[in-house]
């Protein structure tokens, strides 16, 4: 798992070898320590350098190996013997170092990244903290308040980020592992008193009482309950006032309340989870592996409602040229207003240019013809969007995809409207479409196993989870969503208020309670399906059999509010008033 060479007569030179991503399994642990014992008792190896095979330095730490009886030489010592070693060691950083990887490279004595690779301390989001001493090598190296940043938020830095912090040595655009050898080369026989980074001092401002109350409070808001964040400010404290091996100590003290936590369990099932569901297969037998995907250059959206809005936002802001449609001509004006802005803001949080001129808007269907792929994101009424899809059929070239974004509506019935129901699924997203990662591809019984590809893929272009799900009533996530409304409603039934359950999920780690949920994405979208179930009949919002329907306790309360003409935000009055 760890193969030793030596290169230009005195490199010795160690590939981790442990596809994919090359993580630290006990295997790979044990490679490494052979290795190095190697390329140290070698007296014709004057310095070593440490690289991954295939583009890829180190994914970390081998998740798998979690909640299992680890074995294996530990990482800590591992990386302890690397920094005392007498001979220079140098990390080659391609693809990514993250997790355990790069406190692997932080144990070298130097590190050199190719330009294109991403860097980080990314414990924190699978709920644990970087316990390889990530959080006492990292403060000492870059200052208390940079290495906060990065090992509370697990956020990756470029290699450029990283010259500029002083993670690395050296970024090249040339080939990493050449480019290190020569570095290797350089050092070789150079005093590495001066590049232990556990014998650093730590650089830390004068209060750092002060500092640490400001950023504990900080990051207790933004956490949202999630404990992991507090443990790694509790950790870096430790860097910041203790001497190194006592810092250690409270690292991995701190990590064991952690490693067992229900958090770090559920953040590592969604982990995999989110990579399983993009091993999707259909009744059919057509699988992920089997199915082969189209690109789309031209993509159209149809109806800038809500949805339409932050779906033409996504799939701008992934390059694609998008046509934006919306016939009404007070929505028309409003939408190409919102969808600026959202772009525009967009692209302030990330220091980049908004891509504006990758949409035109239009109010004529016609203007779909040459896309590739069509998202219909027009009202949830069945009427319409069959209009809509038939009109679609007609326009759109041969062999363009046609996508609902419909959150209940019978996918199958809108792609026997067309003339090739084969191209026809659902691309379901959630509000807001330009930010939330979920998305759900559905498939009908005539879907053909290339539509379900192409959109699969268009949404992991667009950054998202696609989950293939069947055609049936609400799919999976307004399934799952239907029993959590009806509960919130009853708890105001019961006394509470929006604000008091908002408040409660909100703390509970959500980053909207329900309530504000549902404004945002509005009311009037699940009123019509419950009209649809036969649920809001006339005269049955009041008297005494109001909440109980269908043989059901049932709650009226969202009813009454669409009665007033109160849909959520975008009619200035929902749960709340905007
Ligand atoms: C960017 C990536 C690396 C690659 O992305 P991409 O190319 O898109 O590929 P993916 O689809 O994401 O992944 C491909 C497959 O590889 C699998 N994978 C990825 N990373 C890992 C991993 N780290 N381990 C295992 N498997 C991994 C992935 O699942 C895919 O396979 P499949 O499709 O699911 O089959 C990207 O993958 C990525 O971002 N990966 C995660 C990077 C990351 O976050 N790494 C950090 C890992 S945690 C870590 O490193 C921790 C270190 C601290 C030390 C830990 C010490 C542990 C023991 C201490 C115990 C002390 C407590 C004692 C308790 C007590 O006392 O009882």
């Amino acid at each position: 798992m760890a193969q030793f060479a030596r290169v230009s007569r005195s490199v010795g030179l160690i590939t981790l070898q442990n596809p994919p991503v090359n993580a630290l399994s006990a295997l790979a642990r044990q490679g490494i320590v052979d290795a190095v014992k190697r390329a140290l008792s070698d007296p014709k190896v004057k310095s070593v350098v440490i690289c991954g095979q295939n583009g890829i330095f180190c994914g970390g730490a081998d998740i798998k190996e979690f909640g299992t009886n680890i074995t294996g030489p530990p990482l800590v010592p591992m990386i302890h013997a690397i920094e005392a070693s007498n001979k220079p060691v140098v990390a080659a950083i391609e693809g990514s170092a993250f997790g355990g990887g790069l406190e692997l490279a932080l144990g070298c004595h130097y590190r050199v990244a190719h330009s294109k690779a991403k860097l980080g301390l990314t414990e924190v989001t699978l709920g644990l903290l970087p316990a390889a001493g990530g959080t006492q090598r990292l403060p000492r190296l870059i200052g208390v308040p940079a290495a906060l940043n990065l090992i509370t938020t697990g956020r990756h830095v470029t290699a450029a980020e990283a010259l500029q912090l002083g993670i690395v040595d050296q970024v090249t655009d040339h080939n990493t592992v050449d480019e290190a050898v020569k570095f290797a080369l350089s050092v070789a026989g150079k005093s590495l008193d001066a590049r232990r980074i556990s014998t650093y001092p730590c650089p830390c401002p004068s209060d750092v009482d002060a500092l640490f109350e400001e950023v504990m409070q900080k990051v207790r808001q933004s956490a949202r309950g999630a404990i992991a964040p507090i443990a790694c400010v509790q950790a870096v404290r430790a860097a910041a006032t203790l001497p190194y091996s006592q810092g250690m100590e409270r690292e991995q003290e701190l990590m064991a309340t952690l490693f067992t936590s229900g958090q770090a369990r559920a953040l590592q099932y969604c982990f995999f989870a989110q990579r399983a569901v993009g091993r999707w297969s259909m009744p059919s037998g057509a699988r992920w592996d089997t199915s082969k995907p189209r690109s789309i250059h031209k993509a159209a959206v149809i109806g800038l409602g809500t949805m339409g809005r932050g779906i033409a936002v996504a799939l701008a802001q992934t390059g694609l040229s998008v046509v934006a449609v919306e016939t009404q001509e007070k929505q028309f004006m409003e939408a190409k207003k919102m969808v600026s802005g959202m772009m525009e803001r967009g692209a302030k949080r990330h220091g980049t240019a908004p891509p504006l001129d990758k949409i035109t808007y239009s109010q004529n269907i016609q203007a779909v013809a040459d896309v590739d792929l069509v998202i219909e994101a027009v009202f949830e009424d069945m009427a319409l969007k069959e209009k809509v899809f038939q009109q679609l059929s007609t326009i759109c070239k041969q062999g363009t995809f046609l996508c609902t974004n419909t959150s209940a509506l019978d996918v199958d019935h809108l792609a026997s409207q067309t003339r090739n129901p084969e191209l026809v699924v659902g691309m379901h997203f959630f509000a807001p479409a330009h930010v939330m990662k979920l998305l759900e591809v559905v498939y009908g019984p005539r879907s053909s196993p290339q539509a379900v590809a192409t959109a699969m893929q268009l949404g992991k272009k667009m950054g998202k989870v696609s989950v293939a799900v069947g055609n049936c009533r609400g799919f999976v996530g307004n399934r799952m969503l239907k029993p959590y409304l009806e509960q919130a409603l009853f708890l105001l039934e019961e006394g509470a208020t929006p604000e008091l359950v908002d408040g409660a999920l909100e703390e509970f780690g959500f980053a909207l309670g329900v309530f504000k949920m549902s404004d945002l994405s509005g009311l009037d979208v699940g009123w019509k399906v419950r009209k649809g179930d036969g649920l809001v009949e006339p005269g049955l919002a009041s008297g005494p059999s109001a909440r109980i329907r269908q043989g059901r306790r049932y709650s009226p309360l969202g009813d009454l509010l669409c009665e007033q003409g109160r849909f959520g935000q975008k009619t200035g009055q929902g749960w709340y008033r905007y």
